[in-house]
């Protein structure tokens, strides 16, 4: 048997924007075939787009291959036409071996069914006996940790129980392809680690695996090789770490600068604009980890604003905010600012790991609360590095075993040690 389990080339599918329109498309292609016609396929209609556009690829044996890309790039329609409930409009998929799936928040399971009777459906479409399922049942059940409800229909199940059961069946079936869309994000921590160790051990037994996720954590430590999606299109296929750099980098082209349709606020002071500089005081947008790096905030007040409290909030990109700078938390008063004129903070050791920052600026009355100005995506800095730590914040630190400092040994990348030169802790 071929180690390449699935193939994918040059696949593509297209949807429509307006239901209206797409239902109309469907008769229309309908009637055509009746008269052995057929609208071109490589064509668009008014209203439809590439959801994925010329996508090939291959996973072998024992690959766990991560689909990594931004809201609406096209990685879950490519999951869907590989678990075969979508056809696509061009190119062709060809799968061997046994397929299980965990698309969705269990999907495949029949809501009205309970999980027990759930699981023998999964199992014999699998092409297992009776026997075969009777043997393994207690152990679906025991690793999905939902033994009391699994006499219950499955639409009682919360979301995180659904996924709990759907990622044991797909898992204790054996089977040759696994396909998992983002479900290790709804699990707690616990149950995600399962999953995880888990899923190691099907790749040691050479199950081929498709993971989704936005989790780049997970993708760096799970996946062997990662593709990354950009408008439904592969822009970078290889290395995981390398793969994430081109989502980071591809996350960047959608960054839209400030938000001046948020703004608002009094307005007897306003934010004009926040430079990032580095130590020298140079503009520059890129910064290795635990370097230094100036934020001035240029402001024109119309009238003297006594006190303003002045915030730079730091966001990862399209996400969790990860810390901010307040004067009134660290108890600073930055005294009467009028006209034109700037603040600076002071960050001497960047030491955030390596991702995209974006940073909000906002001028608050005195009061902390009532703001003059606020300026959503003021401004971005992207953190340069080859490490791959779940989490934003790398606080420097130092180890000891039974009180001595441990022996230094090669990295994978070094990057870790490197750092902590920099910082001088090693
Ligand atoms: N059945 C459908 N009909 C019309 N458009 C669809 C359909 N399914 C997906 N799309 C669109 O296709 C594009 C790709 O969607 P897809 O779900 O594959 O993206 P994704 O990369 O998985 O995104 P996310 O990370 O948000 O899950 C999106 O613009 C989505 O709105």
């Amino acid at each position: 048997m071929s180690d390449v389990l699935v193939e994918v080339t040059h696949v593509s599918k297209k949807f429509c924007r307006s239901l209206k329109r797409s239902l109309w498309y469907g008769v229309q292609d309908l009637g055509l075939e009746l008269t052995g016609r057929s609208y071109p396929r490589d064509q668009l209609r008014k209203d439809e787009f590439w959801a994925v556009r010329d996508v090939s690829l291959q996973v072998r044996r024992g690959e766990t291959l991560g689909l990594i890309g931004h809201n609406g790039a096209g990685k879950t329609t490519l999951l869907r036409m590989l678990n075969g409930l979508i056809k696509p409009d061009l190119g062709e998929i060809t799968v061997r071996g046994r397929m299980q799936a965990l698309i969705a928040l269990g999907a495949g399971f029949n809501p009205v069914l309970t999980g027990r009777e759930n699981i023998y459906i999964n199992a014999s479409v699998l092409g297992l006996s009776k026997a075969e399922i009777d043997r393994r049942f207690d152990e679906i059940v025991a690793f999905s940790g939902i033994e009391e409800f699994i006499d219950m229909p499955v639409q009682s199940y919360s979301s995180g129980m659904t996924v709990r059961l759907g990622f044991s069946v797909a898992a204790h079936l054996e089977p040759d392809v696994l396909l998992v869309d983002e479900v290790l994000a709804v699990g707690d921590l616990a149950f995600r680690t399962k999953c995880q160790v888990r899923i190691q051990q099907m790749k040691n037994n050479g199950v081929a695996i498709v993971l989704v996720s936005h989790n780049l954590h997970t993708i760096s430590h799970v996946c062997t090789r990662a593709v990354t999606f950009e408008k439904g299109r592969i822009i970078y296929e290889g290395d995981t770490e390398a793969a994430i750099d081109a989502y980071r980098a591809s996350l960047l082209k959608h960054y839209d600068g400030p938000a001046e349709d948020l703004r608002g606020g009094t307005g007897e002071i306003r934010v004009q604009r926040l430079e990032v500089l580095n130590e020298a005081g140079q503009p520059q947008q890129e910064f290795d980890m635990g370097s230094g790096v100036r934020l001035r905030l240029h402001y024109e007040a119309s009238e003297p604003v006594h006190n303003p409290v002045i915030n730079i909030a730091m966001h990862v990109l399209n996400s969790h905010q990860v810390t901010g700078f307040r004067t009134d938390v660290d108890g600073l008063s930055v005294g009467t600012l009028q006209g034109k004129g700037h603040v600076d903070i002071v960050v001497p050791q960047l030491n955030l790991f390596p991702n995209v920052y974006t940073l909000d600026a906002i001028l608050f009355h005195p009061d902390g609360f009532t703001f003059y100005d606020r300026v959503n995506n003021a401004a971005h800095i992207k953190v340069r590095g080859g490490l791959q730590v779940n989490g934003t914040a790398y606080l420097p630190h130092r180890w000891q075993v039974n009180g001595a400092a441990p022996e230094a040994q090669a990295t994978t990348d070094g990057a870790g040690r490197a750092l902590a030169t920099q910082l001088q802790l090693s």
